[in-house]
């Protein structure tokens, strides 16, 4: 089994007055493709900010690359690409990549080869604020690809993407892993976790289950993710006394 390369224990985290995460418990294995799915509002933008460092933890505690997560030595290791626009609408895609590459002290191949990576080649002297939402969200992972992160958090990477656009990044993403970069990806397309070694199901603000997609299957009954996830939220609501009693390790409390 690979190293961890986030452990969260006893998490807890509130936004305002409202408990978000209620007692988290998980390790994510390094080179892999850690799949956080969930529905709308389930906490998963929340555990993420929690694992970059921008969200204040309430109780317990996330370790990233063995260090306390956040922490300053974890600046040029980390990636994180959020839902929202993080690139500079009035300057050219390369000049985008060139930016935050610098950051990193990222070299004019670097560049070239994020730009590449996410099939932004014949955009590159564009603006970024011409792009389609598509191009413009794939330019926000070309700036997190160009620093090299040891461990790359994407939030909904897929969401605005056609379906070839969607498989290439994904078949991306697999590269990435066997070259050694951790990948936590969320989603609420249920399909794109038979991508990931590995599942955090998210529900509430608690966590469902850490499980397979091979697993997911079977426990949810279906070879449709989706069928399978709703499964076993149903199994977990009904308790021990329904036919398919959820497991007592599959419940965080
Ligand atoms: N600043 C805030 N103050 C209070 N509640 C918040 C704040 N930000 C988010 N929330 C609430 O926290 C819950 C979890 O939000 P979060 O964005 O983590 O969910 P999510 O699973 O990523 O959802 P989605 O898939 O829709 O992006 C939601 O109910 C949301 O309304």
């Amino acid at each position: 089994m690979s190293e961890a390369a986030i452990e969260a224990t006893g998490l807890h985290i509130s936004r305002g007055r409202t408990r978000i995460l209620r007692g988290l418990d998980f390790a994510v294995a390094s080179g892999r493709i850690t799949g956080l799915l969930g529905p709308s509002g389930s906490g998963k933008t929340t555990l993420m900010r929690g694992i970059v460092g921008v969200q204040r933890i309430t109780r317990g505690s996330i370790s990233v690359l063995g260090r306390q997560a956040g922490s300053a030595p974890l600046r040029h290791d980390v990636g994180y690409v959020t839902q929202g626009a993080s690139v500079y609408s009035d300057l050219s895609v390369e000049a985008n990549v060139k930016y935050f590459g610098a950051m990193h002290k990222a070299s004019a191949t670097d560049v070239a080869e994020s730009i590449a990576a996410v099939g932004l080649e014949s955009f590159a002297k564009q603006k970024a604020g011409n792009l389609s939402g598509g191009e413009f969200s794939r330019l926000s992972l070309a700036c997190a690809l160009v620093a090299h992160p040891k461990l790359l958090v994407l939030d909904e990477p897929t969401v605005g993407l056609d379906p070839v656009l969607r498989a290439e990044l994904w078949e991306r993403f697999v590269d990435m892993a066997a070259g050694g970069t951790t990948l936590l990806v969320s989603s609420h397309v249920m399909e794109e976790a038979s991508h990931c070694s590995s599942l955090l199901l998210l529900r509430d603000g608690l966590l469902l289950a850490q499980l397979t997609p091979a697993e997911l299957a079977e426990r949810g009954r279906s070879n449709d993710l989706e069928r399978a996830f709703l499964n076993m939220i149903k199994d977990a609501e009904r308790g021990p006394d329904s036919g398919h009693p959820a497991k007592k390790s599959e419940v965080a409390s």
